[in-house]
Formats: structure tokens, sequence, C-alpha cells
């Protein structure tokens, strides 16, 4: 099949929809983002890239950045990180603090910002913020093979002048002792995380560690079994309470962020990035969901497809 073409036909399926969804206003530097912006970037085992529409243009990543944290967290604690996270879907809003105090302070999963905070908090046991910061700028930039891609500081700013919700999660698990450092500097971390700047063809080569059992480019980031619990992680908690939709619709791995990124796998095929900033109800990019559908009802990507020998 001829992957460019039909990224470019989805790119233009789409370019022509109306209803797009809702751009984040709630952290002020996204809510200025043009809405009708899309990108799609497909990288194949083979190492092929196949790209359309806006992919080569950096966007918040948001949540995504929760991957990228959590496979450093792993790399660091190893299992240990799971007396302090769960990995069960929470069926709730990204930023809910209701499950929190019936559950001590344990997030139900690494992929709500409850579950990325103590994410962060642990890294943070043996490195100082800046330390941190630059730690995952660089795990970024080797994953994805691109040393130009940056953090942007308006929105970690930004998120600190406004992320009041994400302030109450830290403290309340803080005061059940699962935040263990200054809750400040913690903060400070995450949102910078959440302040990478990437593009779809950048996402897209980033994700390949997970599409090829925990190496890039012959190179190991991780074992093949991490490479596969992170995907099962990111197929059953990746998308919120959207999770069990995003599965049946789509049926791959993928990680969502407010920013309209999605990054996707399919283990051992591809490694996808979307881009599209407006939202469902949910906080998962709209069109980004579409497109996605729209590539694994083509080429029956889905790890529920059978493959036969
Ligand atoms: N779902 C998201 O992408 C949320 C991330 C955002 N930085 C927040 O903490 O609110």
């Amino acid at each position: 099949m001829d992957i460019t073409q039909l990224v470019q036909d989805i790119t233009a399926r789409l370019r022509q929809e109306s209803e797009r969804g809702q751009v984040a206003d709630y952290i002020p530097p996204l809510a200025c983002i043009a809405p009708d912006k899309f990108g799609i970037a497909v990288v194949l085992d083979d190492g092929s890239l196949h790209c359309a529409g806006d992919a080569d243009e950096p966007f918040s990543i948001q949540s995504i950045s929760k991957v990228f944290a959590l496979t450093l967290a792993l790399g660091s604690v190893g299992d240990q990180l799971w007396n302090r996270v769960g990995r069960e879907p929470s069926g709730s809003a990204f930023n809910s603090i209701v499950q929190l105090e019936s559950e001590h302070g344990i997030p139900r999963n690494p992929f709500i910002n409850a579950g990325a905070i103590v994410v962060t908090d642990v890294l943070l046991g043996h490195l100082e913020p800046r330390e941190a910061i630059g730690q995952m700028l660089r795990f970024v930039r080797e994953l994805a093979g691109d040393d130009t891609i940056l953090i942007d500081e308006s929105v970690a700013r930004a998120e600190q002048e406004t992320g009041f919700t994400n302030m109450a999660l830290a403290n309340y698990m803080r005061a059940f002792g699962n935040v263990h450092g200054d809750v400040a500097k913690v903060l400070g971390t995450y949102f910078h995380f959440c302040a990478l700047a990437m593009s779809c063809r950048q996402l897209a080569m980033a994700g390949r560690f997970l599409m090829d059992e925990g190496r890039v480019e012959g190179r190991r980031i991780v074992t093949g079994r991490r490479a596969r619990r992170i995907n099962a992680l990111m197929m059953s908690c990746g998308h919120y309470d959207n999770s069990g939709d995003f599965a049946y619709r789509i049926g791959l791995p993928g990680k969502s962020g407010v920013g309209g990124g999605i990054l996707c796998v399919a283990p051992g095929v591809a490694s996808i990035a979307v881009w599209s900033p407006g939202l469902n109800a949910s906080g998962n990019s709209h069109l980004g969901q579409r497109a996605l559908e729209m590539l694994v009802q083509r080429t029956g990507w889905s790890v529920f497809e059978a493959r036969r020998a």
C-alpha cells in the first residue's frame, strides 16, 4: 500500500471538515493555536517516513510527554514505581481528583495528571529539576534523532501561573505522602515536560522504540518486555475516560495531549503521530482520532486484526 498517498488522502479529506472540536483554552498560549492546523507523520518499520499537512510544525505535546516520563522513571527505579502509581484505567477526566481520596493518594495510572506528577516526583528522587528537565530533553532528542527539539518556556510559564488543579492534585498527594519532594519543584518540572514542542515528524520518530520492541535503529532503549508493557498502558489508559472508545475504534496503543497531538503505535509495523488542535469532550484530538480511524481502516493495523502467515 502507498502510505504517502494514504496520508495525503486523509489530510485532504479532513482539511474540509468543519466540526473540529474545541481548542484547549485553559492554557493561554494553546488558546491561540489555529484550529485548522492538521499534520500526520508515519514511520514504518523499514525506516521510511510518510508525512502530510503541517507535519513539520512543532506543537505542544502536553500529556504525550507522560509516555517519555514513564519510560525514564521505569529506567530509574524499575517496578518499584508501581508501589506509587496504579495500572488501571481511571474512567475519569485527565485532571480528576475524585479517586485520590478513597485510593489514598495513589493515582490510577501514569497517564493521568496525578499519575504523571508522581512519576515526575520519582524522577526528582535523584535529580534536581534542572537535571530532570535536561534529561528529558536529551532523551526525546535521542529517540527522535533530532537535536532541534525544544521546550516552549512560555507554555511552561503559563501552566505555572494557571495550573491550580495540578497544584491541588500535587498538594493532595503530598498530604498522603505520595509526593515526597517540594510541590513547586515537582510541578515546575512536570510543566516543563508538558511544554515540549515537537512536530508530528519528530514525535513519530520518537515513538519508534515502542514500535520496535524497545530498539531504535538497532540500539536498545528499553527491553522488549518493557516496550510491550508501555504499549499495554497506552492502550488501556492513554486517552483518559475515552480510552475504551479509542481501543474500540482504533485498536492501537496511543497517547493524547491537550495540544491536539496523538502518538500511536502499531507494534512491529509503524509509529504514527497526528496533530489537530480541536479536542473532544475528553480532551483528545477530535480529528486526530478520525485520522487514525481512517488509517487503521485502510491498513488493517489494529492489534486486534488477525495476522496469518
Ligand atoms: N491532558 C493533557 O495534555 C494535560 C496536560 C496539561 N499540561 C495539564 O497538566 O493540565
